[in-house]
């Protein structure tokens, strides 16, 4: 699956999904200029890139500063001669954020829209107009924007449903052959906020915080609910979304997919392949796992092919606003 000679933008890989898709797409040969705040932060994804034998470039590029992201572009067009071969529109700085104010939207605070969506919604459009005046110019390129389930109905709060749904919109630049794609991630991801998180909730003496920076999806919080135990235990780890965009990248029926929202689970199905950590990755949309969510008849998924799905329209209607 060799990316070599191709030139990638990640942004936000300071930590997190970013990184995760840094070190794929890096290890699947590319060049990839990787994007974030500080320093420090972002020389430790290079420096992770680095041990396993790839190529990256970290530029301090903060996705709310337009003079900044300016420069990157005329960065990247000089030291690559113009070539642009992926962006990945990731940073997000909402995350903390949506934790936080999960309540009514009269009743939290609404500046929380602009820590959501100056870089997760914003950001990324200046990313995108940015990298496609150079893929245009190419005559090809593929732009994929990190969304999630809450881009299709409602979850956490308003300015994260607004955001996610923007993001998932298309950007229309098939006729010039650039794929445009939003992947959308279900299920929770193994990130160091999900680690902060457990580690608050259970306490430093039983969660071993070292140990789950260092080791993807290697500890479990002993101590933790069952409830909270099952959804840290099947989270996809933080380079499965980099996988997806590594395959999608060689797909030559890239085209099929523009402007879709793509679910982690289906590109894993339809590429084959495992999580980085040798799980198969959990379909969410699979009969088997639905029936395992409803009291009383998760029985029945034991006797459930796990090859029956739910239809994608039924999702769709899901999200229906009329
Ligand atoms: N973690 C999950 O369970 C999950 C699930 C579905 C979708 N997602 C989506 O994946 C994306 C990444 O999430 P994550 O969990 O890795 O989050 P994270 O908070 O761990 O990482 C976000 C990254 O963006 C960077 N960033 C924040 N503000 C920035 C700015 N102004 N300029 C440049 N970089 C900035 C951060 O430094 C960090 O590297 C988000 O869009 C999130 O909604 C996450």
């Amino acid at each position: 699956m060799s990316l070599s000679g191709w030139v990638c933008l990640v942004t936000g890989a300071s930590r997190g999904i970013g990184r995760g898709i840094a070190l794929q797409l890096s290890e699947a040969g590319a060049t990839v200029y990787i994007t974030g705040r500080q320093e420090d932060t972002l020389k430790q994804t290079a420096a992770q890139v680095k041990e396993r034998g790839g190529n990256c470039v970290p530029v301090i590029c903060d996705s709310t500063n337009d003079k900044e992201i300016e420069d990157l572009f005329e960065r990247i067009k000089h030291e690559q001669n113009g070539r642009l071969d992926i962006l990945v529109n990731n940073a997000y700085a909402g995350v903390q954020a949506i934790f936080g104010n999960m309540g009514k939207f009269w009743e939290t605070d609404p500046t929380i829209w602009d820590s959501i969506n100056n870089t997760g919604l914003r950001g990324h459009y200046f990313f995108s107009v940015h990298a496609s005046r150079m893929m245009v110019a190419q005559g090809q390129g593929l732009i994929v924007t990190i969304s999630s389930m809450g881009g299709l109905r409602y979850l956490f709060n308003v300015p994260y449903g607004v955001g996610k749904a923007a993001v998932s919109s298309h950007l229309d630049l098939d006729y010039v052959n650039i794929n445009t794609s939003a992947v959308k991630l279900v299920s929770v991801i193994k990130n160091d906020f999900v680690g902060e998180w457990l580690l608050s909730v259970c306490g430093p003496e039983r969660y071993n915080r070292v140990g789950f920076s260092a080791h993807i999806g290697e500890r479990t919080p002993e101590g933790a609910d069952s409830k909270i135990k099952d959804v840290f235990i099947n989270g996809e780890t933080t380079e499965l979304s980099g996988m997806c965009i590594v395959n999608l990248a060689k797909d030559k029926s890239l085209m099929s997919l523009s402007g879709k929202v793509l679910l982690t689970c289906d590109l894993a199905r339809r590429y084959g392949f495992q999580d980085v950590d040798g799980r198969s990755v959990t379909d969410y949309t699979s009969l088997k796992f639905l029936l395992t969510q409803v009291p009383y008849l998760s029985w029945l998924s034991v006797v459930t092919p796990s090859f029956l799905h739910l239809p994608r329209f039924v999702l769709t209607l899901a999200s229906n606003r009329f």
